[in-house]
């Protein structure tokens, strides 16, 4: 039988004990140490790392009051926080137990052991010592993931008075727990405004969660959103937190909430109004602690009068509303986002001299932008990319704009008459490829196929 990998110390002052113990567990895992002098412990942690300690509670001969054992408990644990701590006791010290587990030792076994139980005792250590470094890993995965979600948060720009309501919102309404629906078309920076939300609350300090509504399909929709028990459907391998759970403390963002399903619907609706979850194929109830935010670019108020939205669950997630503008409707913030965009992108390419011209950026704010913030962040991208000097001109840009800036100049033509228009022409140039073109527009494919039903193309 193959050994499991794992790195055990066991400590006592009984050279025969320590004898035993290393014949039986080297047979089961790979590495054993033992040591008979407690003194040496922080010598060995300077050395290695243990998954697990086997610690006696009674160095000192004719002492049975553990004051030893748990001295080098704590010590252990201000070695390593993490460190699965199993005590030795004498049979009948029932209290020392006690009194070593409050301490934060993992475990107990009595002397002299039966190799079976030993193994047992080890073996479920070993799961805690790994979902132990397993919710480490993942709390600095968080940490490194909000780093750089901060500094981009410092770069949630706009000057245009849209901006500035936006802004001030964002302060009035963050450090409340009220419910933020956010509205605005694909590539406003919805994303942008919840993360901003939750860097200004209470709950700063927790976690972020986002949920893509609309890429969770509804065979999943549950086990991802509520959890799941073992064995609860085939694939259930093993105990699952859903988002609402992982959530619990921080903030859960609910991005593309128009797209949920009537049924699906009714689920969220009823989480958010009890305010706890049960994970799939289980009964008990957790309860829940988040402040919600939800996004859409779907116009919700029409699918309520259209039946297509629950109203109850629309006044369940608009406590307050923020709403996004396009960037036509704050041409002026073009310039600042423009320099944002080639300062970022200058630095990724290695042409962080490049410049634009007072005559480019005119151009750029004649443009229509139907993906937005998204869309101008790509076409800087890809100008940059395609500029052979130090100087963005609008030959860089690959708007399309000719046709539409020209007529736009002489003929009257709304928003959406340009958007169709380019949209015409993207699926035109790409011979119908919807994924080609929604890439050249700046949108995702889903965004172009809402449009194009949009406008019956
Ligand atoms: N005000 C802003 N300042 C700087 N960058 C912005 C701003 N708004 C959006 N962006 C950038 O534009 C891109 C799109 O923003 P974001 O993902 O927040 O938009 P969204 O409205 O959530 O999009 P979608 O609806 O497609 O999910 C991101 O790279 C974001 O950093």
């Amino acid at each position: 039988m193959a050994k499991i990998e794992a790195k055990i110390l066991v400590v006592d002052d009984d050279i025969d004990v320590l004898n035993t113990a290393r014949i039986y567990l080297k047979q089961q895992f790979s590495l054993v140490q033992i040591e008979n002098d407690p003194q040496n412990i922080p010598l060995h942690f300077e050395r290695d790392s243990f998954d697990v300690v086997l610690l006696d509670m009674n160095f000192r001969k004719g002492e049975n009051d553990g004051s030893d054992g748990l001295f080098w408990l704590n010590k252990i644990l201000e070695i390593d926080p993490n460190a699965i701590v199993i005590l030795v006791t004498a049979y009948g010290e029932f209290d020392l137990a006690v009194q070593a587990i409050k301490a934060g030792g993992t475990d107990f076994i009595t002397k002299p052991w039966k190799n079976e139980k030993l193994y047992g005792t080890i073996t479920s250590a070993l799961q805690l010592r790994k979902s132990k470094l397993e919710v480490d890993r993942l709390k600095n995965t968080q940490k490194t993931l909000e780093t750089d979600i901060d500094s981009k948060y410092e770069n949630f720009l706009g000057d245009s008075p849209a901006m500035q309501q936006v802004f001030s919102l964002i302060d009035k309404v963050a450090p409340t727990d009220a419910t933020v629906l956010i509205l605005g078309e694909n590539g406003t920076g919805k994303e942008l405004a919840a993360r901003a939300l939750h860097k200004r609350s209470k709950r700063a300090n927790k976690v972020f969660i986002k949920v893509d509504l609309g890429s969770i399909s509804e065979t999943l929709f549950e086990s991802e959103l509520f959890g799941h028990v073992k064995g609860a459907f085939t694939d259930a391998k093993e105990d699952k937190p859903g988002r609402f759970e992982l959530a619990s403390g921080g903030t859960l963002f609910l991005d593309e909430i128009g797209n949920l399903s009537l049924p699906l619907q009714a689920k969220l609706l009823s989480v958010l109004q009890q305010r706890k979850v049960s994970r799939v194929g289980s009964n008990k109830e957790i309860p829940i602690d988040i402040r919600l935010v939800c996004a859409t670019n779907m116009p919700l108020y029409e699918m309520v009068d259209s039946g297509k939205f629950r109203q109850d669950l629309l006044y369940r997630i608009n406590t307050v509303e923020l709403n996004m503008p396009s960037l036509s409707e704050r041409t002026e913030d073009i310039e600042i986002l423009a320099a944002h965009f080639i300062n970022v992108f200058g630095k990724k390419y290695n042409k962080d001299k490049v410049r634009i011209d007072a005559a480019t950026i005119a151009k750029l704010k004649k443009y229509s932008w139907p993906g937005n913030i998204r869309e101008l962040e790509h076409a800087i991208e890809r100008a940059i990319i395609l500029a052979d000097g130090n100087k963005l001109s609008t030959q860089d840009f690959l708007l399309n704009t000719s046709k539409v800036t020209e007529s736009s100049d002489s003929e009257i033509m709304n928003l959406s008459e340009m958007e169709k228009r380019l949209i015409l022409k993207a699926l035109d140039k790409h011979q119908g490829n919807v994924t080609r073109a929604a890439k050249e527009l700046g949108i995702d494919r889903l965004a172009l196929y809402r449009r194009m039903q949009k406008y019956g193309l």
